[in-house]
């Protein structure tokens, strides 16, 4: 026997299910089993579920080759997953002990999970038989009793499963058109849910636009409150500003009432003011013709001394001549008066006379003290030349330059010049400037040039009586340290020349030249002067010398230049129409301040030594010749009277321009304050006004500004009214959307509820149907299918007996 004891409840993956089922057309066949009769159950189940229409999966049933179930749809009677046993189909079993199940046309799914075979009592078919006779052969054929009972329950029966399969046919119609509405119940949900689902995008993308919306909408909320703030400073800003511009107005227009008050005091001091000015410009004018006079005369005293005057000054003997016991061969008795005695030899006496005597004992302070008033004449626009001359090694550079701790001609003129410059800065504007050059060789050479140039430099006419030497370098100083430093310059330059600079100094010229600019203040006169300070090279004459080759050259170009500056004074004396400038680079240079209304002062320096007599001499004579003949004759008979009396009237005269000085610096003070203070009242009236106009323009302006923001503030907050009630319409829309979209939901959600109940409660219908058609199947079928299988034996069995 074989048989299959799983309980198939579910869908399930059962082996032995799966191993014994088949496809198609099959059959099994059972052998070595006794002959007799048996009772074989079936075991059916659909395992997978199949949709579609009755009649689809068809198949039949054969048992030793009698078809016992045609047409079985296992599906459409239990459905899926269901089982369903054909119990107890009798089957005889004949000699050959084989039993063949054959199943055909078994399609879709496998349907057959157990077959069970049992053998079927024999006592059941010893019934009471019964003979009919053959029509045909006469023969007596044996037809039991209970067989024709049976077959007259059989025709009941039949009827009855006539009825039944009506009914069931009925019901598995039914069913059908159950499934069928589900199917379309199915499909209408399936549309449903998808309307459902596209409702729910619809309704996510509203509610995203929804969320942009709002977020837009609290953004511009957002800007519009800070709009709003902003606004809101800027117009109490503006209303502060307004405040404190009507307070300024207030207090403007109270201080330009007060100024209109001030008018007539301001014109009585504006007239006071003109009267003074008035009378400054009188004080002015005639300061200035006190100036002038005071210039001439001092001029004239100048003149009186001499314009060309002469400096003797003598070293005293050197340690060297000391030891050497030279003796002093100059007496300077008369030293006072100008007068100086030289011993020749022996008891004789050379005297010679001079502008100033200078001994051994007068020192620096005594030598500038005479030289000062010249140096002086320079910042009144006259062109001066101090220069030294003498034997090498008689004190021309100790008298020009000096040393650090005894500063000579040079130092104390610049001193001097910046002294006297700051003491007329009130009058007088000066701008000075510094040149330093040398002149060795007849070959002109800038001190203060940081590079030298191959260019020779030469000397030209700038203009109508000024000479100079383009290319060289002209520094700028403003005070005494600037000219310390430029000497300086110039000093370490002329060493870098030489090997020995003693030397190189006692065989060169120095020529430093101070420039001076000047602007009367009051009168706007400019002048442009120039001050030379000269330091000779040494005029030891040729034959002591004894010198050949370049030496020789040497000293030939400075006697030259020596000579031709005693030419230039003697044809300068003798008024000369031409004046031999030109012979040598020293004159050239020295043209406009040589001559014409310039001041020229010369230190003829002399050794007291014995052994320098000759030189000595030369040297006295040179400058006698020098002093002779510019003073001449006739202007060395001066009036003494007048030369007192005029110097009298020169006290005098400076008294009076003092105290002039001063009751005119009073009043220019006293007109400068008053100026100042009426130019300040002039100017806070002024400023006042025109702050007062600013602010009214201001004020304007703001009303305007303050105006045109109120408007656009509205139009804002117009704007933003606008766009809170399109915003509140939005919320609206939104929020009634999303009601409808909810009660479209919910009702949406219950018809498919009551559909899905109304679908439940078919199925469960339709279920009940199928398990009561199963049932009745069940109940059916098999005692049916016996009786069929019995009546067709019967009829087989009947027909046979019959044939
Ligand atoms: N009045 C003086 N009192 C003291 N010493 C002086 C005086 N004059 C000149 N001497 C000294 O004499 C020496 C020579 O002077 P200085 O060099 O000035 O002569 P010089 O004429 O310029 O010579 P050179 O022509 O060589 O340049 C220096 O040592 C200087 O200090």
């Amino acid at each position: 026997m074989f048989k299959t004891e799983d309980d198939i409840t579910d869908a399930g993956d059962y082996p032995s299910i799966y191993q014994s089922a088949r496809c198609g057309n099959f059959c099994y066949e059972f052998k070595d089993l006794l002959p007799g009769d048996y009772f074989v159950d079936l075991h059916f189940v659909e395992i997978i579920c199949t949709n579609g229409p009755k009649g689809m999966r068809v198949f039949n049933v054969f048992m030793q080759e009698e078809k016992v179930l045609s047409e079985l749809d296992i599906y459409s009677i239990v459905g899926a997953n269901k089982p369903l046993q054909l119990v107890d189909a009798r089957v005889s079993v004949g000699e050959n002990g084989t039993l063949v199940l054959r199943f055909e046309g078994v399609c879709g799914s496998p349907v057959v999970s157990g077959i069970c075979i049992r053998r079927a009592s024999k006592l059941a078919l010893k019934t009471k038989a019964e003979y009919v006779v053959c029509n045909n052969c006469a023969a007596e054929i044996e037809v039991p009793q209970i067989k024709l009972l049976k077959s007259k329950a059989a025709s009941r029966y039949e009827k009855k499963i006539q009825d039944l399969t009506h009914q069931c046919q009925l019901k598995t119609n039914e069913c059908y058109e159950a499934w069928m509405s589900l199917t379309a119940a199915n499909e209408q949900l399936d549309k449903i849910r998808m309307e459902l689902g596209d409702k729910l995008c619809q309704v996510h993308s509203l509610d995203q636009a929804m969320e942009k919306q709002t977020e837009k909408l609290k953004d511009v909320s957002d800007k519009y409150e800070r709009d709003q703030r902003t606004w809101v400073a800027a117009i109490d800003n503006l209303d502060k500003k307004i405040k404190i511009m009507k307070r300024e107005q207030t207090q403007l227009s109270f201080e330009a009432h007060e100024c209109a008050d001030s008018v007539p005091e301001l014109n009585k001091m504006v007239f006071a003011v003109q009267g003074l000015v008035s009378q400054c410009e009188d004080l002015k004018l005639k300061y200035s013709e006190e100036q002038a006079k005071r210039k001439k005369l001092h001029n004239q005293i100048q003149e009186a001394k001499g314009n060309i005057r002469v400096f003797c000054r003598c070293r005293p003997l050197s340690k060297e001549e000391i030891s050497a016991r030279y003796s002093t061969v100059v007496d300077f008795d008369a030293a006072k008066d100008g007068d100086l005695g030289v011993l020749t030899g022996g008891s004789t006496k050379k005297h010679f006379k001079f502008d100033r005597v200078f001994t051994p004992k007068d020192d620096q302070v005594d030598v500038f003290v005479d030289a000062s008033p010249m140096v002086v004449s320079v910042l009144d626009g006259y062109n001066v030349c101090i220069f030294a001359y003498g034997q090498t090694g008689t004190g021309k550079t100790f008298t020009m330059e000096g040393t650090e701790h005894n500063r000579g001609v040079n130092y104390r003129t610049v001193e001097e010049l910046f002294k006297v410059a700051n003491e007329r800065s009130e009058t007088f504007s000066y701008s000075i400037s510094v040149s330093v050059l040398e002149v060795y060789n007849e070959q002109i050479r800038d001190l203060l040039a940081t590079s030298q140039t191959s260019k020779k430099l030469e000397v030209k006419q700038a203009s109508e009586g000024v000479h100079h030497v383009p290319g060289v370098v002209e520094a700028k100083v403003e005070n005494l340290k600037q000219v310390w430093d430029v000497l300086q310059a110039g000093s370490n330059s002329r060493a870098v020349g030489s090997n020995n600079v003693n030397e190189h100094s006692s065989r060169s010229h120095c020529m430093l030249c101070i420039m001076v600019k000047s602007k009367n203040l009051i009168t706007g006169e400019c002048t442009n002067s120039k001050l030379w300070l000269v330091d000779l090279a040494g005029s030891e004459r040729l034959a002591k010398t004894d010198v050949q080759g370049e030496r020789l050259k040497e000293a030939q170009n400075i006697n030259r230049s020596l000579s031709a500056l005693g030419d230039v004074i003697s044809a300068l004396a003798n008024k000369s129409s031409h004046i031999p400038y030109r012979n040598s680079k020293l004159t050239h240079i020295l043209q406009d301040s040589l001559g014409g209304d310039s001041k020229t002062l010369m230190f003829v320096q002399i050794s007291p030594s014995e052994n320098d007599l000759g030189e000595t001499l030369s040297s006295l004579n040179f400058a006698t010749r020098v002093r002779g003949v510019e003073l001449g004759p006739a202007k060395k008979q001066i009036d003494t009277g007048e030369l007192q009396k005029m110097k009298t009237m020169l006290d005098k005269a400076r008294q009076e321009s003092r105290l002039k000085d001063e009751a005119l610096r009073k009043l220019e003070e006293n007109l400068q304050n008053l100026e100042s203070k009426a130019r300040s009242k002039d100017q806070v009236c002024k400023n006042q006004q025109d702050k007062v106009k600013d602010l009214e323009g201001q004020l304007g302006s703001n009303i305007e500004l303050h105006n045109q923001m109120e408007k656009q503030l509205w139009q804002t907050m117009e704007k933003l009214k606008g766009k809170e009630e399109a915003y509140v319409r939005l919320q609206n829309k939104v929020k009634e959307l999303e009601n409808k979209i909810r009660e479209r939901e919910h009702s949406e959600s219950m018809a498919l509820q009551q559909k899905v109940k109304e679908l439940e409660n078919k199925l469960k219908e339709r279920d009940q149907h199928q398990s009561e058609c199963l049932f009745l199947q069940q109940k059916v079928i098999a005692p049916l299918a016996w009786f069929y299988y019995v009546i067709t034996s019967m009829l087989q069995k009947l027909n046979f007996v019959l044939l």
